[in-house]
């Protein structure tokens, strides 16, 4: 990658972590700056010191030079010592900060790529690189306290070393200023080395990790997922998969991985070790040369060969920085190939007003994303304000994907829907989205009190909630509850949480819609779950809870959708028929008297 393209992203990266993790970036710059300086003060003053010990011996002197090293170490560590516990606090929220950049663009994107399997394995792996290997953002965090102290070590160690090179000894060969060349190209010299091993140590770990991903995947599913996932759980024990999964697992830790690799990144590590020991070595050598022929005093010795320990060090660590840059820069620009994905647009500003619309599927066609074949074939439906609209049809014939495409999960790959004639893409997406109340056939709850469940919210009416409860043929079971709508759902999150069954998570979901109160309520399956009373409850009170909004009601069971207004047919992804029940039973030919005749059939016959 270019220079200029790493500056960018490296940039990026710094304003992302700025936007989700304000103050940490600071923070560690500061601590780094006292961490590089802090031996340094101490090397200049023990310098000092050894030099008046040796020469004048002033006790005032002496004194002075211990209290300001003293002094000035204390005000650092104190400094530091403060800093660092702002800052590790902030660096142990760090991950759940990366989390929510994962979060927010899951929210935002397109829900059409969020099923995408391609793009789901390429969240998985930039999410596997950093929260296993801290790839990226967390290589940033951690590299930038190393990178100021190598520029603050770098320009310290060259002013506390350039007197070393002029300090002269009488020896042509020693006091040559070609030795200032000679150590410049050494330092240059050992860290390019460095780089390169550390190059080749990158490939030899992208390598791994690239092998490690499924293993990691498949590993997480055999070992966690199968057995603490309570929707998996229960059918590993009853199908006891728990065997399958112990063979895989064998399988898995009889795997060869990747052991060449990890033995070649050893190897460069040893390298890199090996290099720098070869630089102090000569460093050494060149300092006590000079100071055996009298060129500077013991004291001096002290500090030339610690800044240039540290010279040596410091390139060496400015070397590593830079190639940790590439790596990180590449690992960067994947997370953010990812970030930067297109999110769902929803440019239309039209005002949706008034709660009485008609909403049109002109020549609506659908196929999912990576599919073959159109799920939806030339729709064409009305919804009139008011009415209640029954779908109906086998299993695939394309109702649920009816529905996802009137909330605007997705759009249609042909043809429009129209709100009062208008394409919608045209209209406000909140304004829109506040006309409908839906309830999917898997819908979530979440592991929050039951009235926030109900109204989405934080903030809820209770006499609303209670009513639509109620409504919704849960009020037996609420009134058991023991914190009323403060009830927690789940144990997830609360150990006084309440387990709910299917039917009444179900219930809770048709009260959240109702909740909301929109002119459009959309119930795929909304009884699905019920036992024959509560469904009863349902049905008989369907008219008081809908009242007079519009309603779109998904249902196999036929006998449920006479209540309906109209019910229309899908087959096979296009709509064949469209009445009421008794026209529609009329047509002993049609789809929907072979559903009835199908289903009625147990019925009659007992
Ligand atoms: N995310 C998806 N990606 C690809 N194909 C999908 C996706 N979701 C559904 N399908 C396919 O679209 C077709 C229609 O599915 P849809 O869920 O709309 O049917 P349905 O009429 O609601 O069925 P059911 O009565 O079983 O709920 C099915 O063949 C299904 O396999």
């Amino acid at each position: 990658m270019k220079l200029k393209n790493r500056i960018a992203i490296t940039r990026r990266g710094y304003r992302m972590l700025g936007k989700y993790c304000p103050g940490l970036i600071r923070g560690k710059v500061i601590i780094a700056v006292l961490e590089a300086l802090a031996p340094l003060v101490t090397v200049w003053f023990s310098a000092r010191i050894i030099n008046e010990i040796e020469g004048n011996r002033d006790t005032g002197t002496l004194i002075l030079l211990v209290l300001l090293a003293v002094g000035i170490n204390f005000a650092f560590s104190l400094i530091r010592n403060a800093m660092s516990r702002v800052v590790s606090e902030k660096e142990s929220k760090m991950w759940n900060s990366f989390t929510k950049i994962f979060s927010d663009k899951q929210m935002n994107m397109r829900y059409a790529d969020l099923e995408d399997q391609e793009i789901q394995k390429q969240r998985q792996k930039v999410q596997e690189n950093l929260f296993m290997f801290g790839n990226g953002l967390g290589q940033l965090v951690w590299d930038t306290p190393s990178l100021v102290k190598v520029i603050v070590g770098i320009a310290a160690s060259v002013a506390l070393t350039a007197s070393l090179f002029t300090a002269g000894t009488g020896n042509i060969l020693l006091d040559s200023r070609l030795w200032i060349i000679a150590a410049a190209g050494l330092m240059i010299l050992s860290g390019l080395i460095n780089s390169r091993l550390r190059k080749k140590e990158d490939e030899f770990f992208k390598r791994w990790t690239d092998g490690t991903v499924w293993f990691n995947r498949a590993f997480m599913f055999y070992g966690h997922a199968l057995y603490a996932e309570t929707t998996r759980a229960k059918d590993v024990r009853l199908y006891r998969q728990d065997r399958i999964a112990d063979r895989e697992m064998r399988k898995m830790n009889e795997m060869n991985l990747n052991d060449r690799e990890t033995g070649r990144m050893s190897a460069c590590e040893g390298g890199m070790e090996l290099i720098r020991g070869i630089c102090n070595a000569l460093c050494y050598l060149y300092v006590v040369a000079k100071a055996s022929l009298g060129a500077f005093a013991v004291g001096s010795v002290v500090q030339y060969v610690g800044a240039l320990m540290e010279l040596v060090k410091s390139f060496s660590d400015l070397f590593f920085i830079l190639s940790e840059n590439r790596v990180y820069t590449g690992h960067l620009e994947k997370l953010f190939e990812y970030l930067d994905l297109p999110d769902a647009k929803h440019q239309g500003g039209l005002p949706v007003s008034g709660t009485e619309h008609t909403i049109e599927f002109r020549n609506v066609f659908f196929r999912y994303p990576g599919s073959e074949t159109d799920v939806l074939q030339n729709v064409n439906f009305t919804l009139r304000a008011g009415r209640k609209q029954a779908l109906v049809g086998a299993n695939g014939a394309g109702k649920t994907t009816f529905v996802k495409l009137l909330c605007r999960l997705y759009d249609p790959t042909e043809g429009q829907i129209l709100l009062d004639g208008r394409d919608i893409r045209e209209y406000d997406y909140d304004d829109y989205m506040k006309l409908f109340s839906f309830v999917f056939q898997d819908f979530k709850l979440f592991a929050f009190s039951l009235g926030e469940n109900i109204a989405a919210g934080e903030n809820y009416d209770a006499a609303k909630a209670e009513e639509c409860i109620r409504k919704a043929a849960l009020y037996d079971r609420y009134r058991e509850m023991p914190d009323g709508l403060e009830t927690c759902l789940y144990r997830d999150l609360s150990e006084k949480g309440v387990e709910i069954s299917g039917g009444e998570a179900q219930k809770i979901a048709l009260a959240r819609a109702l909740y909301k109160g929109s002119p459009v309520i959309v119930l795929d399956e909304p009884t699905a779950a019920l036992d024959p009373i509560a469904e009863a409850q349902v049905y008989a009170g369907f008219s008081s809870m809908v009242e007079d909004r519009t309603a779109v009601y998904i249902s196999h069971r036929l006998s449920s959708c006479q209540f309906c207004d109209e019910i229309t047919v899908f087959d096979k992804g296009r709509i064949v028929q469209q009445g009421t029940h008794a026209e529609l039973l009329e047509n002993p030919a049609g789809k929907y008297r072979e559903l009835w005749d199908a289903q009625a059939q147990y019925y009659i016959e007992q």
